[in-house]
């Protein structure tokens, strides 16, 4: 990393920018007469006018919790020669910044969150790729799975070093989608076999937070805030990330990178999504609704314990992004902590020692989450330890128990005490996992799920003193909803190129893992 450290004289006191937290620079016209000095100052502005010659460096500026800003410091110079040497200078040495973007494609949904992703793009982000002198191309999706097909199917990504959505966790699974879809169709991989495994692609994704959680954010940025991000995006950052296949008898159904989630998350979201009209709002309406119902669902998980990995979701340590270690150990790649790195250095050896584990019961949720699922209502997620990139994803199994319990258990999400620590809950670090409801779905039951109406299967004899109970839930699957409850998913880690980077400043305990923001899939 190179410094430019610029001496200001008149303090007596130095002023260090690195080169990589440069965003741009401008020569300024200042109309005066001169002074052989030749030796660059901060001046106040007053004093300005004795120096003709001066040039603009904006940068990185790290706020408030994780919040980042863009700054400007202005230095005169009394030379006009040395003043075009150094912008020149500065300019070369951001050229040769490879992993930093050119040229985007954005696609902004104007109908997430508050509606208001034109205008956050517009106001927030466009000005600072300006700055950057990012070229863009902007897509505004006209309906639901438009920037999906358009990826897949027409965008000329050769044109681009990456591309970027204003919205949601739905938008940034529409990327997920369009892009893992299509690198898998032109590398001919079958992507109805939960077998197969997945080839990255080449493309970075950065998300714009103009959603209602933006959970996928918030969990790798520790913060939802578009010009933190828009300027995560400027310098280059990456961040690999995990992608977790779901199935339902062999056939592909849909991509997850954060929450998986049937029972209460699953119900919530079915509620929540007729109430857009609320806005954000939904969820916790939805939420309270849901968790006053109380609904259990019987079925078997069976999963596979992630048995060659250091670390457990019960871990005290949070993935803190100081930096990103990627490993390549026969075939595996492992991200970061800093635990393993000092201990245990390239020895994480893929083991499928032990075999799958079967549980059955009745469960109040499933979740599981591939990231931490932090966001504003949690900070520290749905669980705190789980890593970015590591090829897992940890299996949350809540199981029938009191309202009041449940609600403890709940609460625990947004306070210091563990959410795990509670007898009816428990929680597994998987490769894959498997969900198969007691009662068997049916094709026609399916279809009408499919089709967005509500069918609350008549099997109920089994719950004692039931008459509402239903047999399925759906999931939850980063926001968007999977009608389908017997699912088969397979955690997997495609990463790319060792683009991750980046020092992060500050932390505590509740803050999860925080980091960039441009990922590497
Ligand atoms: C009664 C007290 C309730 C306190 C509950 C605190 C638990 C909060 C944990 C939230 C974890 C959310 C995981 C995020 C999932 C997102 O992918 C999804 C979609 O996000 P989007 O709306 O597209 O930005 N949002 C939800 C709420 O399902
Ligand atoms: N132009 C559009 N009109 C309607 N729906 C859209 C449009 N563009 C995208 N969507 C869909 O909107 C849904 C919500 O988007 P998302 O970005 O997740 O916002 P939110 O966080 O509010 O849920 C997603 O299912 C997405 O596919
Ligand atoms: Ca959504």
């Amino acid at each position: 990393m190179s410094w430019l450290t610029f001496f200001i004289t008149s303090h007596g006191t130095s002023h260090g920018v690195s080169v990589s937290e440069i965003l741009a620079v401008r020569e300024l016209d200042v109309d005066c007469g001169t002074k052989d000095d030749g030796r660059w100052q901060k001046m106040p502005q007053k004093s300005t006018e004795a120096y003709p010659y001066a040039f603009t460096v904006s940068y990185v500026e790290r706020a408030w919790q994780h919040r980042w800003r863009c700054s400007d410091v202005t230095f005169h110079c009394l030379e006009g020669a040395l003043c075009q040497q150094w912008v020149q200078t500065i300019r070369e040495q951001l050229t040769a910044l490879t992993s930093r973007p050119k040229h985007l494609l954005v696609y902004i949904n104007p109908y997430g969150g508050k509606q208001q992703g034109e205008r956050i793009y517009e106001q927030k982000v466009a000005p600072l790729f300006t700055l950057a002198s990012i070229s863009t191309h902007v897509i505004v999706t006209e309906h639901a799975n438009h920037a999906r097909d358009h990826l897949r199917t027409e965008a000329e990504l050769k044109k681009y070093d990456g591309v970027v959505c204003v919205g949601g966790d739905g938008m940034f699974s529409e990327m997920v989608h369009g892009l893992v879809s299509r690198t898998q169709r032109d590398n001919g991989v079958d992507q109805n076999s939960p077998e197969e495994k997945l080839v990255p692609c080449t493309l970075r994704i950065g998300i714009i937070p103009a959603g209602s959680t933006d959970c996928i954010c918030y969990a790798t940025v520790g913060i939802n805030d578009p010009v933190t991000s828009a300027l995560h995006i400027i310098v280059g950052d990456a961040q690999p990330m995990d992608v977790c296949s779901v199935h339902h008898n062999n056939t592909f159904l849909r991509y997850s990178v954060s929450l998986l989630g049937y029972g209460f998350y699953g119900d919530m979201l079915a509620d929540s999504e007729r109430k857009r009209w609320m806005g954000p709002a939904r969820y916790d309406f939805s939420g309270f609704k849901t968790f006053l119902t109380h609904h259990y669902y019987e079925g078997t998980v069976s999963f596979l314990p992630a048995t060659d990995i250091l670390g457990t979701p019960r871990d005290k340590t949070r993935c803190r992004a100081g930096y990103v270690l990627l490993q390549r150990t026969m075939g595996l790649y492992k991200n970061h902590h800093h635990v393993l790195q000092k201990h245990h250095p390239l020895f994480l050896l893929p083991e499928y020692k032990g075999g799958w584990r079967v549980i059955r019961g009745k469960f109040l949720a499933i979740n599981a989450a591939s990231m931490s699922c932090a966001c504003p209502r949690s900070p520290k997620g749905l669980s705190p330890a789980a890593h970015l990139a590591d090829g897992t994803t940890d299996l949350i199994l809540v199981r029938k128990c009191s309202r009041f319990n449940f609600l403890r258990h709940l609460l625990r999400h947004t306070s210091k005490y563990d959410q795990f620590d509670m007898t009816f809950v428990e929680v597994h670090r998987v490769r894959r996992f498997r969900f198969t409801p007691r009662y068997c779905q049916s094709d026609s039951e399916l279809d009408l799920r499919e089709n967005g109406k509500r069918l609350f299967s008549q099997i109920c004899r089994d719950h004692p003193a039931c008459s509402c109970s239903p047999a399925y839930s759906s999931w939850n699957c980063d926001g968007e909803i999977l009608p389908h409850a017997a699912i088969e998913v397979g955690c997997v880690t495609t990463p790319y190129n060792l683009l991750c980077k980046y020092t992060v400043h500050s932390e505590s305990i509740q803050t999860p893992s925080l980091f960039p923001h441009f990922f590497t899939l």
